[in-house]
């Protein structure tokens, strides 16, 4: 058994999470093409076994059960794909959609996610400029994880979610975030209705689910320049 696969089965049977075999090498395979891509380009500084195991897989798959049956599910800065490819993997049943900026790393979700055998859509492009196509307001769930501060990660997300959809913000320490976010949450109708604790000693980590009450006005998402300069 590789190290790799050691690590993420005991975290996830501390967990009590069940996973197939398919699922299993499913992530082992992605994992292989991650550290295979990242010899020559720097797409993450986390590749060793046992921090790629935690780090990287089962901390993105913490709040599966949040997500609905079927639910469309957009990743906002997918980066090497994290937190949906392994969402993807653990749910079948969903539809996954990774929006990223960065041309490598677009072009590594795809051939990485064809190795593994996981059907993902890679939206090459930036958030804020996919929420001005016929793709605003229409995904179930939006996840987001390292991209961005609360306040500003939320006006790039929350135009992508359906009203009556959910927005899964993966944060370490989240108070001050929360407290700076207040004026950005109520301005884009986000109401944090669950936070979930990474089950695991030592490691800080948390998803914060928040409930879209209703439908963003017409000016969000602002350009970068100006949600940066003067965050909500
Ligand atoms: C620190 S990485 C995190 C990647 C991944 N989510 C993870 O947790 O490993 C942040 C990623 O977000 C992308 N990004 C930042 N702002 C973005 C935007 N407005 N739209 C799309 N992608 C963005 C960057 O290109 C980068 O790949």
């Amino acid at each position: 058994m590789s190290e790799f696969e050691r690590g993420l089965m005991t975290l996830l049977a501390q967990a009590g999470q069940a996973v197939t075999k398919r699922q299993f090498s499913a992530m082992e395979i992605y994992y292989n093409e991650l550290v295979e891509v990242n010899r020559t380009h720097n797409l993450t500084a986390v590749t060793s076994p046992e921090d790629a195991a935690l780090r990287h897989f089962f901390d993105s798959i913490v709040p599966q059960a949040l997500i609905p049956r079927g639910a469309s599910v957009v990743d906002v800065g997918s980066g090497a794909g994290f937190p949906l490819v392994p969402l993807k993997i653990m749910r079948e049943d969903i539809s996954a959609t990774a929006v990223e900026s960065a041309g490598k790393k677009c072009a590594f979700i795809e051939r990485a996610t064809a190795a593994a055998g996981v059907a993902v859509t890679v939206r090459c492009s930036r958030a804020e400029e996919l929420a001005r196509t016929e793709l605003r307001e229409s995904f179930d769930v939006c996840v987001s994880r390292a991209v961005a501060q609360l306040r500003v990660l939320a006006e790039l997300c929350a135009p992508l979610v359906k009203p009556g959809g959910l927005f899964l913000a993966y944060k370490g320490d989240y108070a001050q975030e929360l407290a700076e976010a207040e004026h950005a949450l109520s301005a884009l109708w986000l109401r944090l209705e669950e936070t979930v604790k990474m089950p695991c000693e030592g490691y800080a980590h948390h998803v914060l689910a928040f409930r879209k009450t209703g439908a963003c006005a017409a000016k969000y998402p602002r350009r970068y320049a100006q949600i940066v300069k003067s965050p909500l």
